[in-house]
C-alpha cells in the first residue's frame, strides 16, 4: 500500500515493551532484532526498543558494542532531578545510559499510577532538561470515543502536556495518539479514526507553535498495531510511525512492522 508520509518526517517504529523481559531476554530479543534489519530499514525509517529500565544498560551495551543502529529509551522518568523519591529514575540517569527516547503519559501510567496533564508537563520539561527527546502519549478512553469527544479530550491532554514548553524543545517532540480502547485489546482504530484525531493534534501544534514546526512533528499511532494494520495505518497523512506493544515483543512481526511498505 502506497505510503504519504511527509518526505521530511522519518517514520518512528517504536516498541514499548512495557513490563515484558527481563535483561538477558532484552540481549537475546535485541540481537535477533539486529540481525534481522538491514540498513535500507534503517534508512527508511527510525527503530527503537522501549525497555524496561532494568533492561537499559545490557541494551545500551549491546548497541554501543555492536555499533547498532536501533535507538533506545525508557517508558517514563521522574519529573524530580535527583534526592528522597524512592523507586523514581531521574532523566539525568537515562541521558547518562545514552537513551534517546523516553515514554511520557502512557495511558497504563494515568490510569494505574494517576499521572495528570500537570504531572506529564513536568516529566517533559524533565526530557528536555537532559537531552532525552519525549515521546508524548495522548488519547481517549471508550466512554469518551462514543461520546465523539475524542479531539477535544485528546488536544487537551497535548496543551496540558506542551504548556510552556518552547519551540525549540516541541519541534523535536514525538506524540503518540493511543485510544485507549485499542491498547491491547485487538480493537484497532480505523485509518481514518487514527487520521482525525492525528490531524487535529497536528492543528492544534499549528497554533500553540506554527505550521513550519507543526509539519516536522512526528505523531505516532499506537494501539493493537500488527503487521497486518499497520501500512493501512500508516498511509494516513498525519500518521508517522506506530507505538506498538504486544506485537513488539515478538521479534519476526516487529520487523515486519518497520517494513510496513512491504506488506
Ligand atoms: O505503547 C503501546 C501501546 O499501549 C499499544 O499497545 P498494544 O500494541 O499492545 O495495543
Amino acid at each position: 500500500m502506497a505510503s504519504s508520509i511527509s518526505p521530511g518526517r522519518t517514520p518512528l517504529m517504536a516498541g514499548n515493551w512495557k513490563m515484558n523481559l527481563n535483561h538477558l531476554e532484552a540481549i537475546a530479543h535485541v540481537q535477533k532484532l539486529a540481525f534481522a534489519l538491514a540498513d535500507k530499514d534503517y534508512e527508511a525509517v527510525e527503530v527503537a526498543v522501549l525497555p524496561p529500565f532494568t533492561d537499559l544498560r545490557s541494551v545500551q551495551t549491546l548497541v554501543d558494542g555492536d555499533k547498532l543502529k536501533i535507538k533506545y529509551g525508557a517508558q517514563d522518568l521522574s519529573a524530580h532531578d535527583s534526592g528522597a523519591y524512592t523507586g523514581e529514575i531521574s532523566g539525568s540517569m537515562l541521558a547518562k545510559l545514552k537513551c534517546t527516547y523516553v515514554v511520557i503519559g502512557h495511558s497504563e501510567r494515568r490510569q494505574y499510577h494517576n499521572e495528570t496533564d500537570e504531572l506529564c508537563n513536568a516529566k517533559v520539561k524533565a526530557a528536555y532538561k537532559h537531552g532525552l527527546t519525549p515521546i508524548l502519549c495522548v488519547g481517549e478512553g471508550l466512554e469518551i470515543r462514543k461520546a465523539g469527544n475524542q479531539v477535544s479530550h485528546t488536544l487537551a491532554q497535548v496543551d496540558g502536556a506542551l504548556k510552556d514548553i518552547p519551540a525549540e524543545q516541541a519541534e523535536s517532540i514525538v506524540i503518540a495518539y493511543e485510544p485507549v480502547w485499542a491498547i491491547g485489546t485487538g480493537e484497532v482504530a480505523t485509518p481514518e479514526d487514527a487520521q482525525e484525531v492525528c490531524g487535529a493534534i497536528r492543528g492544534r501544534l499549528a497554533e500553540l507553535y506554527s505550521q513550519e514546526l507543526a509539519d516536522q512533528v512526528r505523531i505516532q499511532y499506537g494501539g493493537s498495531v500488527k503487521a497486518g494494520n499497520v501500512a493501512a495505518i500508516m498511509a494516513q497523512p498525519d500518521v508517522d510511525g506506530a507505538l506498538i506493544g504486544g506485537a513488539s515483543l515478538d521479534a519476526d512481526e516487529f520487523v515486519k512492522i518497520v517494513r510496513f511498505r512491504d506488506q
